[in-house]
This record gives C-alpha cells, structure tokens and sequence, in this order.
C-alpha cells in the first residue's frame, strides 16, 4: 500500500530560526505513530509544520500521493489532514453543535457519528464554546477535525490540563478510532506511556531530529530506553 504521508528532508521553523532538522519519516494509511521527547524539541513544530504553519526552510512533503510542500494549510486541510491544536480554538459564540457543522465535509464522520463517539457532546450540543470544561473542549476540538473528513488526523497534546478520568475516556476514544476508523493518526503527548498505549509506533525527536523510531510496544517493554530517550521517570 503507497505511503498517506511521507517526509523528505524536512527543515523548518520560525523565521530565521531552525527547529526542525533534516526530517525524514513516511505514514502507511491507518498507521498510528506516537511523537515524543522532552520539552521544546520541535513536537509541534513537526505537526504545525504539516499543516503548514511554520517556516519551511527545507525538505519535501507529500500526502495522499500529491506534492503538498508548498501547499497553504486550507489545502492540506481539504486534501485530508486534519488537526486538533494544541489550544483547542473554541469560539465562545459558536454552540457545541455550531463548532461541529460549520467545517462539515461528507464522508463517514457525521453529526450522528460524532455523538456517538462523544455523548456529552451530544448532551450538550446548544452550549456555547465558552460554557464548556477542558474536557468536553477537547471532544469537541476533535470531534471537529474528524467532521472534516480527514484522513491523517493530528493530536497535539490531546490530554494536557484534563483530570484522570477523562485523560481515561479521551484514551479511550482515541484508541477505538484508531482500531476501527482507518484513519492514521499522529499523537503528541507527554506521558509517554499513555501515548504509547495508544499507538502502533513511536517516533522520538530531540532538538529537531528523530533519535528514534520504531514499535511502541519497544519502548514500553523497555524502561530504560525509555527513560533515557524521552528523560521521564517511566
Ligand atoms: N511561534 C514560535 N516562534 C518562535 N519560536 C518558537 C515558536 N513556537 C515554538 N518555538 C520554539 O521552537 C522550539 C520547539 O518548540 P515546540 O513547541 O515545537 O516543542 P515541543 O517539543 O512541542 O515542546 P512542548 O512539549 O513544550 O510543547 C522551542 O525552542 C520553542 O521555543
């Protein structure tokens, strides 16, 4: 099966500065890949930059068998990325259920669907982006992106700031869609078992490169590399 995404030589960053270094990683359809490493080592940036976010200062990208290297973010919106910010961007006087039919696109992902991954949201459907918890804010960032349609979905940070209980559920969740919707997914996220539990593969950057790459389930078995890779009490 050709490669959903595929990296080539990336460089990018803000302005004249660089944080991402010489990048290179493909996406098979339906993969799942966990990006992880300490603080500020370009985990975002990775993923702002295949929105298309940053400042690309090198490197190829192609998704779904086109060219999208220098393509602006609402076209790699609309040719299947989708992406659930790392700031959940609600807005206070859009409803829940305004939030999710304004970036409608048709596919397997719809109102009913959505709801049915997320009841809360269903429950709360006529309440107003700023009469949400962080909780239901997060289902609703990425019951948002997957009403896009999107084929390659990116999490950045999906559980920071949230209680246990619902890190579990949002878990949850996104494990199912990731066993049952055959999208591919990329997940950034600190906890890194959490993030591996989730995932198929993991993928570790620190200062703008890739230290390592490879079955999640690796790493978990592991706790030293672990530890020594992403520097966590694992
Ligand atoms: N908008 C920006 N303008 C300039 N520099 C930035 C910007 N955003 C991030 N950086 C810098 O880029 C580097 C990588 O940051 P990034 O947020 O990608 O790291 P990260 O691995 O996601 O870290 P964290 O886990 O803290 O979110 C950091 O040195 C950061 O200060």
């Amino acid at each position: 099966m050709p490669d959903l995404l595929s990296v080539e030589g990336l460089c990018a960053g803000y302005g004249e500065a660089r944080v991402l270094n010489d990048i290179g990683f493909a996406l098979r359809p339906g993969e799942s890949l966990a990006l992880l490493g300490r603080n500020g080592v370009g985990k975002s940036t990775l993923i702002r930059s295949l929105i298309g976010l940053t400042r690309r200062q090198g490197g190829r990208l192609r998704f779904a068998g086109a060219d999208i290297t220098a393509a602006p973010p609402f076209r790699r919106a609309r040719a299947g990325i989708g992406w659930v910010p790392q700031e959940r961007a609600m807005f206070p006087s859009l409803s829940v259920e305004e939030h999710l039919t304004t970036v409608a696109r048709r596919g397997p992902f719809d109102l009913a669907r959505v709801y049915d991954i997320f009841p809360r949201l269903a429950e709360r459907r006529a309440n107003m982006g700023n009469q949400l918890s962080g909780g239901e804010q997060q289902m609703v960032a990425i019951a948002r992106a997957l009403m896009t349609n999107p084929r390659l979905l990116l999490l950045d940070e999906p559980m920071e700031g949230l209680a246990p209980i619902i890190v579990h559920d949002l878990a949850a969740v996104i494990r199912r869609l990731i066993a049952e919707s055959g999208l591919s997914v990329i997940v950034v996220e600190q906890h890194a078992r959490l993030a591996l539990s989730m995932t198929a593969r993991a993928m570790v950057l620190d200062r703008g490169r890739i230290v390592h790459d490879g079955p999640s389930t690796e790493l978990l078995e592991d706790n030293d590399k672990l530890g020594r890779l992403v520097a966590v009490a694992a």
